[in-house]
């Protein structure tokens, strides 16, 4: 999948802007701080996925001063060439795909398969598990719509059986049968997380060695309230079946999907514990890279991939090795504000130079 136009119109700080990107290439955004690169990365993740990774308020994204932005793009995947625009005011967001209005979130996500590197996904260790299961959730929702729909199912469950917790006098009967359709629900979510994590941790591990010379093994571990095994369902009922006057105590549900974790480590020791900056980027990146070649081996295609200020704290060996490790029929876009050196590259790179909102492409540097 390729990004080969991008346009902004008052998006962050830009005015007015336009891009033209080659297919497959790496595309490196260099600038000096504050000067609009990140917010490029930003404009093709909020394409992707209709939110920012930077904030939860889409409107500031819209040029101080300015009523309304739009962000434009040209995606050429195996199948098609589109168009997508987002068109945001203060009270309205607008959609369109091939120039018509797209009136559902559902189908404008989707059409731009982006896969991101930010610093703040360092988080991912040391955050709380929701952080985790938003990782894992938002990857699994690009890759099963049966997984989507369960999971929103799942949720809205969940919504009515603490609410029948907290109702009085309590409707016992009612709970019984929101509790049988979670778990209905659940018997599918954790097998798809176990079997996701299983898939994206086996790719990672074959990439981390490449990041830190073999000497550590990565892995990580499905935490959820019931063993997975053939008798999850059988698991499940009885989980439930002893937590319930818990539940009827706090008036909320204690058990369930919605509180599993995953937690990574190093050599069996959870990467928060005592991994250094350079190796919980190298779990990171390794992570990333695993995404990409499940999409790969399920859609026949490579997601683009978004590197957001990936170099800082990475050793010249890390950088020169995350080079060689990205696939050559991939899109890449790496943000960076510091010195590159072109004889880390063997392969088609172009430089962009990014000055207070405007993208200067410079003469194409290539090491073939
Ligand atoms: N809504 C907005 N309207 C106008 N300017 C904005 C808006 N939001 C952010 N900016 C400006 O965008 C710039 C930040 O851009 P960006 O985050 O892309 O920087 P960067 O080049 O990636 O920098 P760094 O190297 O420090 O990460 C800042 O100058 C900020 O003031």
């Amino acid at each position: 999948m390729n990004i080969r136009k991008l346009k902004f119109y008052h998006f962050r700080n830009y005015d007015k802007a336009s891009f033209s990107f080659e297919e497959n290439g790496i595309h490196i955004l260099r600038g000096n701080n504050a000067q609009g690169k990140t917010n490029v990365v930003e404009a093709i993740y909020f394409l992707s996925l209709l939110r920012s990774f930077r904030t939860s308020k889409p409107n500031l994204m819209i040029k101080h001063d300015e009523e309304m932005m739009m962000i434009e793009a040209q995606i050429e995947s195996k199948e098609r060439t589109e168009d997508l625009k987002v068109v945001l005011s203060e009270h309205k967001k607008q959609l369109f795909r091939f120039g018509q209005p797209v009136s559902t979130y559902s189908s404008f996500v989707g059409s731009l398969n982006a896969i991101l590197f930010c610093p703040d996904d360092l988080m991912l260790f040391a955050g709380a598990p929701s952080q985790r299961r938003k990782f894992i959730d938002t990857e699994l929702i690009k890759l099963s719509k049966t997984y989507t729909a369960t999971l929103s199912h799942y949720q809205k469950l969940l919504k009515d059986r603490n609410l029948a917790l907290k109702s009085t006098p309590v409707d016992r009967a009612l709970i019984q049968v929101y509790t049988d359709q979670m778990i209905e629900d659940e018997k599918i979510i954790i097998k798809q997380r176990h079997a996701f994590l299983k898939d994206l941790i086996e790719k990672s591990q074959s990439l981390y060695p490449f990041f830190d010379d073999g000497k550590e093994v990565m892995d990580a571990v499905y935490k959820t309230f019931v063993p997975i095994d053939e008798n999850l369902e059988q698991s499940l009922k009885e989980a439930y079946a002893t937590s319930l006057s818990k539940d009827l105590f706090y008036k909320t549900t204690q058990l369930g999907i919605h509180k599993d974790d995953f937690i990574f480590s190093l050599n069996g020791v959870p990467v928060i514990e005592s991994a250094s900056q350079g190796q919980k980027r190298s779990v990171l990146l390794s992570l990333k890279l695993g995404l990409a070649h499940i999409v790969y081996e399920k859609d026949g295609q490579y997601p683009i991939l978004l590197l957001d200020d990936v170099f800082s704290e990475l050793d010249e060996g890390r950088k020169r090795t995350l080079i060689q490790m990205l696939p050559e029929q991939m899109q890449i876009f790496i943000t960076s504000a510091e010195p590159i050196q072109t004889d880390w590259f063997k392969r088609k790179v172009f430089f962009y130079t990014i000055e207070n909102g405007t993208i200067k492409e410079e003469v194409h540097e290539r090491n073939e």
